[in-house]
């Protein structure tokens, strides 16, 4: 059924079937149970020259061919896959991955930190994103908040406590407008206890709640804006910080 709305993008249709099904164009092959999505491309060139890497697949479109990889972690098989930047791209890849098969996601990106005393390369685990995208609303009904998969966080945070790596769980703010991150709209999200900035969380954990498959996030505090001038803090060459975390999620992912 259909919402009325004044916004076009507030006309919530509960209705799960759409014309273009990802299951009628995706054939569903062999894949692992579990996929790690990161936005780290350097991380996965360097697993890919060392051998580390079978592609089993690839998600195509007009502008770019993803390559689906298959890994190994501790002798177990799991998907590796380059994110796609922005809410909406996102989640047309993860409608794909699903339809291809894989039903537990780890993700790991980096985001810009809302909080001074989040250092670069600190962890974040958001439990809920802000909706201040545009994709989301397709698939769950208008709310302010989506929150994270509750057995998904919790798998996440056995193993960052198990491992002892410091982490942060908080809410991030995801936009679809990187270059609106207004002073007025920071002050108000870090006021609705939001700590991170980035640009896909929200569509993932709307996706994953309708598709009802199991995924969690990781965030690294990158850039900061929390000062008066926007801190680059270098935070896209952090090599060792990404390595890490694309290890640690595959981990995680293995042990869902
Ligand atoms: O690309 P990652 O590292 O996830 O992080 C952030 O950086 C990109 C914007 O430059 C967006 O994707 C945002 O979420
Ligand atoms: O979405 C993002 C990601 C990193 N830094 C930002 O300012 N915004």
């Amino acid at each position: 059924m259909l919402k009325e709305s004044i916004f076009p993008i507030l006309e919530f249709d509960s209705n799960k079937q759409a014309k273009l099904q990802p299951s009628s164009i995706i054939q569903k092959t062999p894949v692992p149970n579990a996929c790690v999505i990161t936005f780290f491309k350097e991380v996965i060139n360097k697993k890919l020259e060392s051998g580390e890497l079978e592609q089993i697949g690839t998600s195509p479109s007009e502008t770019v061919d993803i390559p689906i990889y298959e890994t190994k972690y501790n002798g177990c098989h799991v998907g590796l896959v380059g994110g796609f930047v922005g809410a909406a791209g996102s989640a047309a890849l993860l409608e794909e991955l699903i339809a291809s098969g894989f039903n537990k996601f780890i993700v790991c990106g980096g985001a810009g930190v809302l909080k001074k005393d989040i250092q670069v390369g600190h962890l974040v685990l958001p439990y809920s994103a802000i909706r201040d995208e545009g994709v989301s609303y397709h698939y769950i009904e208008p709310s302010r908040e989506i929150e994270c998969n509750p057995d998904a966080i919790m798998a996440i945070e056995r193993i960052l406590n198990q491992e002892k790596i410091p982490f942060i769980k908080a809410k991030t703010w995801t936009t679809d407008a990187i270059f609106r991150e207004t002073e007025a709209k920071i002050a108000k999200r870090v006021a609705e206890g939001c700590v991170t900035v980035e640009m896909e969380a929200a569509a993932f954990f709307a996706v994953s709640k309708f598709r009802n498959v199991l995924l969690g996030q990781i965030l690294y505090g990158g850039d900061d804006l929390s000062g008066i001038e926007w801190n680059n803090r270098s935070w896209i060459s952090r090599e060792k910080i990404r390595t890490n975390l694309v290890d640690l999620c595959l981990k995680i992912a293995v042990e869902l």
